[in-house]
């Protein structure tokens, strides 16, 4: 079982796995808020990272590695907010990667999975994969009549967030890395626990970051690699002001962590937004201009397969940005059609899609060193 610490400190007896939703798990909500060309000439576009193929009708998907049956012995049945309708395809994780042998604390309560099971709670308010903390809607390709993998309809667009002082510790599988690695999670708002749940799977350690504390000690990051998680960069934007976390992140990465964003994440570290929320600011980290929503709005979603530099992977596109200038020490290693969706400089890595609702493990992979 898992203990709290005088300070809120929630630490995970070794193997197994506390896991809170995003909304967090029982604390005190937080302040609602309100809400070019890509591959210039001089920028060698990878090898690999070519187009992108939505599914489609006369292309249709395979069937998925983690596929879950609704209401199947050891399977939860899908939760209300996702019409209960349909399994949830795309978020699981293959056993081999280290799903099958650990045990998961929701709300207090562990709950040891079988061989082929995903950690899941007995509580409707813990489970594990939650596409409702981005805001993901469930809906179904018009043309196409497949439903988006992972897509879930969620009453609230802006869910998650907690203003408490907490660390949670996921101790990964010891199977899956000789040394593991402390990952930490941005978490103040967005899809938090699916980016938690694959890097556990991969054999790291997850920390969520909501406080500089989270992020820094008196000796320095105490973090090896951060990940900002999709969401609503304004919203997070905020957040991480309010938090005074703006600063110690920016830092942080500025430091040489390496890190990764989604999305949202993507938008974060981008020098320019050029469409941003009245006030939103970015990290400035990544020499790119980013539009948001590039993509469509939500009912624009879709999974994508791209040839990325890093492999061909399948991504969900939710509102996604595109790149829409890439610096001269900026390397573009996705794309998706003629735009780009994803680029690297240095130690950090920004994609407009989401590879963790999908099961895409390869750019956590790649941040862990693994790859
Ligand atoms: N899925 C996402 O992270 C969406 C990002 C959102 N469009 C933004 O601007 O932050």
């Amino acid at each position: 079982m898992h203990q709290l610490d005088a300070d809120g400190t929630a630490t995970a007896a070794p193997g197994l796995a506390l896991g809170t939703t995003s909304e967090g798990t029982g604390h005190t909500a937080p302040p609602r808020l309100g809400a070019q060309t890509p591959g210039s000439p001089e920028q060698p576009a990878p090898s690999r990272a070519s187009g992108g193929h939505t599914r489609s009708a006369a292309n249709p998907a395979p069937p998925r590695l983690g596929a879950q049956t609704p209401g199947s012995p050891g399977h939860p049945a899908p939760s209300r907010a996702s019409g209960g309708r349909r399994p949830r395809l795309g978020g699981g994780l293959p056993s081999s990667q280290g799903g099958g042998d650990r045990a998961a604390a929701i709300d207090g309560e562990i709950v040891a999975p079988g061989p082929d099971e995903r950690p899941q709670s007995r509580t409707a308010k813990g489970k594990i994969w939650d596409p409702a903390s981005l805001g993901i809607e469930h809906r179904t390709t018009a043309g196409t009549g497949r439903e988006h993998p992972g897509l879930a309809r969620s009453a609230s667009h802006e869910t998650a967030s907690t203003g408490f002082v907490a660390e949670l510790l996921l101790s990964g599988n010891s199977k899956s890395a000789t040394k593991a690695r402390t990952v930490g999670v941005l978490a103040l708002q967005g899809g938090v626990r699916e980016h938690a749940e694959l890097l556990f799977g991969l054999g790291a350690r997850v920390t969520y970051v909501r406080t500089a504390k989270d992020l820094v000690g008196p000796d320095g990051p105490r973090v090896d690699a951060l990940v900002l998680p999709g969401g609503e960069s304004s919203t997070i934007d905020r957040l991480l002001r309010i938090f005074d976390l703006f600063e110690p992140l920016r830092a942080t990465i500025a430091s040489g962590v390496p890190t990764l964003g989604t999305c949202a994440g993507l938008v974060l570290l981008a020098k320019t937004v050029l469409d941003p929320a009245p006030g939103q600011q970015s990290l400035g980290l990544l020499d790119i201009d980013v539009r948001r929503n590039a993509f469509g709005s939500q009912v624009d979603s879709a999974e994508v397969d791209l040839d990325t530099a890093d492999g061909p992977a399948t991504v969900a596109f939710i509102r996604a940005p595109r790149v829409d200038r890439v610096g001269p020490s900026v390397q573009v290693i996705a794309r998706r059609g003629e735009a780009t969706v994803g680029v690297r400089q240095g130690n950090i890595t920004g994609i407009a899609f989401h590879p963790e609702l999908t099961g895409t493990t390869l750019f956590h992979r790649n941040l862990l060193g693994i790859a």
